[in-house]
């Protein structure tokens, strides 16, 4: 099918084909569409070890939506050897927040490529200028003309204390250059100062469900669920 009509646009004048991929595109954008779907966009939240990650492996075993992590997206960046690599490996061991061009390109990419319409979205917007980046670029998908810009269906709001996330971070054992007491305390910092608000503007648009999640992990499940 998607042959076939590219064979057919190969016949007809450029500028109607960019013509009618463009207004097709917007009324995409209209729609949070992809390729014709609705995108449908969760966006997980929580301080450093408030188990986001956690939560998304259970969330996506029981519903279909891809997991993405920012920070797995980003660390992924960093092994894969891109001339970026060196900058956010600095960056994530300083407990700071990548620049927003950076990660918003993973995410596109990997929502792409996922090929799915249902996105859990683990980590990010980390700050007020990542939510509004990502919320007014647009995806570029096939002929790299179908744009679409995406905004979350709700945000899931992990709210731990910050004794027990820095007592499961120092206990999380997986060989991450941020797990060390230094860089945990500035991250908890740059989530007070930082993600915070960003969770409070969701908050102020009734978009937030906020769960506790200093309870044990099966627990905070349950509560989703519920
Ligand atoms: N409810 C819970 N009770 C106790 N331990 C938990 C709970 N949830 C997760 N953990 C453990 O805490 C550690 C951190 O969890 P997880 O990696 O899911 O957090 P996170 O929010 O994704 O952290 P980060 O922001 O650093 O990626 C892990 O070792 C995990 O097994
Ligand atoms: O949107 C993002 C997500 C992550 N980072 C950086 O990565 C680390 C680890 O992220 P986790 O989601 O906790 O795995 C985080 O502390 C930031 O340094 C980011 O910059 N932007
Ligand atoms: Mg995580």
């Amino acid at each position: 099918m998607r042959g076939g009509l590219v064979a057919s646009a190969r016949l007809l004048p450029r500028p109607l084909v960019r013509w009618f991929l463009q207004r097709r595109a917007q009324q995409d954008i209209n729609e949070n569409m992809l390729g014709g779907k609705k995108v449908k966009i969760i966006f997980v939240l929580g301080g450093p070890g408030s188990g986001k990650g956690t939560q998304c492996s259970n969330i996506v075993e029981h519903f279909d939506f891809i997991h993405l992590s920012a920070g797995e997206l980003l660390r992924a960046e960093i092994n894969s050897g891109s001339e970026n690599g060196t900058m956010i490996d600095t960056i994530i061991t300083e407990g700071k927040i990548v620049p927003s061009e950076i990660t918003i390109k993973l995410l596109q990419e990997a929502i792409i490529k996922g090929g799915n319409d249902k996105y859990i979205i683990d980590g990010f917007p980390r700050n007020e200028e990542n939510r509004v980046v990502f919320e007014s670029v647009t995806l570029v998908t096939y002929f790299q003309l179908l744009e679409i810009s995406i905004s979350p269906e709700f945000v899931l709001f992990f709210d731990c204390s910050e004794e027990e996330m820095e007592r499961r971070l120092l206990g999380r054992n997986q060989g991450r250059s941020d797990d060390n007491i230094e860089t945990i305390r500035k991250r908890l910092k740059v989530f007070v100062e930082s993600s915070l608000p960003v969770i409070e503007y969701y908050e102020s648009k009734g978009m937030v469900k906020k769960i506790d999640a200093t309870k044990p992990a099966p627990e905070v499940f349950e509560d989703f669920l519920n």
